[in-house]
């Protein structure tokens, strides 16, 4: 947090003038207060980055002010100014949290001289808390981008070219492929790191609302705009910011998206003075722009200006070479999330996860990772234990939803009986399934033993064989 907004609070109004006059000279934004009381109120409508506070005020004295601040803005910095050059009125407004003390009269470089030493430490502090940010990021698993397939190595390459320029990217895909994913990849693989990442979802914001979020306002603005904000932009500046369904922002506000893209300055609603911005845009769709602005419903030059590099996401389905990678990352995820015992996937599980459709993508893999690893009771995940997928099989993947039928089947079963007292489990479970299995084809074909076998695929003497061992009643099919 840069030092921007300034308090200055002093009965005497000689002592407000001056300082009034100095600081903004230097740029700052300086409000004025006359009491304690006026102060705290101005306070809790304003908030201020740094406020200067005499400690013998009328209403509220300058030290139970600070304290106060203290409290409810943590963050403001407070320098307390006092008539006396007292230790003890040193010591007390150190100790009860001031940043620094001035006694007065003082010059106006000693001020000065506090709020450069304030401005740096914010400077450092903020960048501290983006580094902490990014070591976080970088670390946690959610960050990590998975998969080796071809296309998701062209993303790869594109990120790398991109990564250190400022040029603005537009990554399109469908819905869950990761698109937010590879914008923070970008950011942080830029020279911006250190520097904010602010993304904003303009579809999820209302239209009347999304220009406020995006260009902040003035106090007094509009109506219920009780305090000053600062947008989108602004809280991006000097890193990037991420417009997430870039295709749903409103005719109106692209026209003014495009102007602060060209100038680089932006004003907050209800406000004169314009703002220098430095920041870079990533911009992501699932639609198409292209035909968008083909149905005039996204202006064309502000498209050219966004898609300066596109990176294109594959959908999983055209990638499921990646599947056994992001299941396996997904796993662990969810291990560490849910705080339970190392899972694995079965061979047939993650053959079924293969031939799924995945219409919401990576998102969808990641949810139904997630859901089988919090309900399985087993430490190897069956095709029972993605029951949505099985439904959905059809044709041949019918096998698959037989096979986690019987699983789970045989499994109760199993659970039911001593199996050290059984000497041939095999032969009587593969017995159990032929039984059922046979009859109902039996049933199916109304006894026609050559069409059985055919079925089956099995040889008509083997099936005669079994018919006569298993003892099945041909005639009535049972
Ligand atoms: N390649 C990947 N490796 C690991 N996780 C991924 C990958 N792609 C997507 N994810 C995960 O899938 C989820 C959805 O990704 P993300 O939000 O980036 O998708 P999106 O394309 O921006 O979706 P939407 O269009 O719905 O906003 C996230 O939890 C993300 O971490």
């Amino acid at each position: 947090m840069a030092i921007k907004r300034i308090l200055v609070a002093d009965d005497e109004e000689s002592i407000r003038w001056v300082l009034s006059r100095a600081l903004k000279k230097k740029g700052f934004s300086v409000d004025l207060a006359e009491d304690g009381k006026q102060a705290l109120s101005m306070f809790r409508s304003n908030g201020y980055d740094l406020a200067v506070l005499d400690i013998k005020m009328p209403g509220i004295q300058g030290l139970d002010l600070l304290k106060q601040v203290q409290e409810e803005f943590p963050e403001t910095l407070v320098v307390i100014m006092t008539a006396e050059s007292t230790m003890e009125n040193a010591v007390m407004a150190m100790k009860n949290g001031a940043y620094d003390y001035l006694t007065k009269p003082f010059d106006l470089d000693a001020l000065d001289a506090i709020i450069l030493k304030a401005q740096k430490a914010a400077e450092v502090s903020d960048q501290i808390g983006h580094l902490k940010e990014e070591l976080q990021e970088q670390y946690s698993f959610g960050r990590s981008i998975i998969g080796n397939s071809q296309p998701m190595q062209e993303v790869y390459k594109t990120l790398g070219r991109v990564a250190n320029s400022d040029v603005t990217v537009l990554v399109t895909g469908e819905s869950g492929t990761g698109k937010e994913l590879i914008a923070r990849a970008i950011h942080f693989n830029s020279q911006r790191l250190g520097k904010p990442f602010v993304a904003i979802n303009c579809a999820a914001i209302p239209r009347e609302l999304l220009e406020n979020e995006l260009f902040g306002h003035e106090r007094g603005a509009f109506t219920g705009a009780t305090d000053r904000k600062a947008g989108k932009f602004e809280q991006a500046n000097g890193g990037t910011l991420f417009l997430d369904e870039i295709g749903d922002m409103p005719l109106e506000l692209q026209a003014k998206l495009l102007r602060v893209l060209q100038e680089k300055e932006i004003t907050r609603t209800g406000g004169s003075q314009t703002m220098q911005i430095d920041v870079r845009i990533v911009a992501a769709t699932n639609q198409n722009i292209a035909e968008l602005v083909e149905e005039k419903k996204f202006r064309e030059d502000l498209y050219y200006r966004l898609n300066v590099v596109p990176i294109s996401l594959p959908a999983l389905n055209q990638r499921k070479d990646d599947i056994p990678s992001l299941v396996e990352f997904f796993l662990k995820r969810s291990q560490e999330e849910l705080g339970v015992s190392a899972i694995e996937c079965s061979k047939e599980a993650l053959s079924l996860l293969k031939r799924h459709n995945w219409p919401g993508n990576v998102r969808e893999l990641e949810n139904v990772i997630k859901r089988a690893t919090l309900l399985s009771p087993n430490h190897i995940l069956m095709p029972s234990d993605f029951p949505g997928l099985l439904s959905n099989q059809s044709g041949k993947n019918q096998d698959e939803s037989l096979e986690g039928l019987v699983a789970r089947k045989l499994e109760n079963s199993l659970a039911q009986m001593d199996l050290q007292e059984l000497d041939n489990l095999y032969e009587m479970v593969l017995h159990q399934v032929e039984r059922p299995l046979i009859n109902i084809i039996l049933q199916q074909t109304r006894g026609n033993q050559v069409r059985t076998a055919e079925i089956l695929g099995i040889n008509r003497n083997t099936l005669r064989k079994k018919i006569k061992t298993l003892e099945i009643d041909v005639k009535r099919g049972s």
